[in-house]
């Protein structure tokens, strides 16, 4: 039997709750007497379910509250003197953050009944969808096999100083790739700057990247340094990089042989100590075809090239990830919110995510704010349609769309090994170049 830890909180010590609660058989019992304690037992240890005793008073109801709020994942249990609840403070704490209150006198029969339910319920709910320990160090959240070979070569590539380009569709994680890159750089120190090239008007570019000098053109009343030259001693990052008008590219590229830039309307050369890191959801290489973007830049930007798959391929890391937004925003749900539903679980699952993470964070973050009660359905995360409704597409699409996630989850077990995916799908390695252009399913390796 696993042991059942319970966490208590009384701030009149450990005498109180011996005389308050008698002898707590089956339960390895941590007591702490104040939030900050407590706060530091949970960082230690998981405890399912926790208690709080409020005899003689010293408890802060408005800190409690936001402990209580942050540790919702534990099931709380109050042990209140009698006059307790009369107080509207703890009456709205007991509502919104406990599982369940005894009155003393506690009769320590009930009590150790509502414990073991707590415990029971929490241990449900947690073989459900973990509880994520939170590792703020680490951006890249989950652990399929493809996160974690994207991890390995995160780590590599960090501490070498050569250019990187990063593939992956829109919203699956370069910006977060780039990001960890530079945090385990020898340049972590230094600033991160990001640039959506996509974003910025045509006419702003040239100088939001290269900055400009005094009198440069009519406006131009003082100097500015552009964001290349913000990144001195750090790494720029540009995003979409296939959006780079052409005439830059030259630009772009004279920086990355030389390492020195002229802003706009300057005729001395500034050095620059920045990596750089690009990304695009578009396949550089087509652009490059197509003569929409220079050879020779492409080449000096993919010396180290990195993908980074998409959320339908990493179908492991979906209930961390939503776990993890869930913690991450959960200054925005109603404190009666405890999770997520079986049902939500499974439509999570089911979902392709077209949208990849970014979706999946937008469709959390709505649910916690919609849903009314204590967890989150399919309809919260408006994706009741699955598994539910009539087929949308009809029978061809369905069958299209069970064949494209069986070949992902093979491409994704087998470390998108084409040969022995294709054996283990019980086809030719013709027949699944086929399929993968078929369902434009990418094979890049990850390493
Ligand atoms: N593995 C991950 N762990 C935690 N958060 C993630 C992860 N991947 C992506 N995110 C989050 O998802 C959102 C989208 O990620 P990001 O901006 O890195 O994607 P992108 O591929 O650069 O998107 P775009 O192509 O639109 O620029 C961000 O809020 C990011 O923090």
């Amino acid at each position: 039997m696993s042991i059942k830890r319970l966490l208590c909180i009384s701030p009149a010590g450990a005498g109180a709750v011996q005389s308050a609660c008698g002898k707590l058989r089956g339960w390895d019992l941590c007591i702490v007497s104040s939030i900050a304690d407590a706060s530091r037992a949970l960082l230690q240890q998981r405890y399912l379910v926790g208690m709080v005793l409020d005899r003689g008073g010293g408890h802060d109801t408005e800190a409690l509250c936001a402990f209580l709020r942050i540790h919702w994942h534990t099931r709380w249990v109050g042990v209140f003197e009698s006059g307790t609840m009369q107080q509207p403070a703890w009456r709205d704490l007991a509502s919104d953050h406990l599982h369940d209150f005894h009155t003393l006198p506690v009769s320590h029969l009930l009590l150790n009944h509502t414990l073991g339910h707590a415990h029971g319920l929490a241990d449900l709910r947690e073989r459900a969808a973990p509880a994520l320990r939170f590792d703020s160090s680490r951006a890249l959240t989950g652990e399929s096999p493809s996160v974690v070979r994207l991890r390995a070569q995160i780590r590599r590539i960090a501490s070498v100083s050569a250019p990187v380009l990063i593939w992956g569709e829109s919203g699956s994680g370069k910006e977060v790739t780039a990001h960890e890159i530079h945090s385990h750089s020898p340049m972590s120190d230094g600033p991160f700057v990001a640039i959506n090239c996509g974003a910025m008007p045509a006419s702003l570019i040239q100088t939001e990247l290269f900055g400009h000098e005094r009198g440069a053109f009519t406006g131009a009343a003082k100097e500015k340094v552009g964001l290349i030259e913000s990144a001195n001693g750090g790494t720029i990052f540009l995003d979409e990089i296939a959006d780079l008008p052409k005439d830059l590219q030259v630009n772009l590229l004279r920086f990355l042989q030389e390492k020195t830039i002229y802003r706009v309307g300057g005729t001395r050369s500034i050095p620059v100590d920045a990596r750089v890191i690009a990304a695009s959801h578009i396949d550089l290489q087509d652009a490059v075809e197509r003569g929409s973007f220079r050879e020779d830049l492409y080449y000096r930007l993919s010396v180290i090239p990195v993908s980074v798959p998409p959320l339908r391929e990493r179908a492991d890391d979906l209930m961390q990830l939503a776990e993890h937004f869930f913690s991450q925003y959960c200054d925005e749900k109603s404190p009666q919110l405890k999770g997520f539903s079986n049902r939500a679980l499974q439509a999570i699952r089911s979902h392709d995510w077209p949208g990849n993470v970014r979706e999946l964070i937008n469709r959390v973050r709505r649910a916690m704010v919609l849903a009314e009660g204590e967890l989150i359905t399919p309809e919260d995360l408006g994706l009741n349609h699955i598994g539910l409704g009539p087929v949308s597409g009809g029978l061809d699409t369905s069958r299209a769309s069970a064949e494209r996630n069986i070949i992902c989850a093979c491409l994704e077990r087998t470390g998108r090994n084409i040969s022995k995916t294709a054996r283990e799908l019980g086809v030719s390695r013709a027949t699944l170049y086929r399929l993968l252009s078929k369902h434009s399913i990418g094979v890049r390796a990850a390493g």
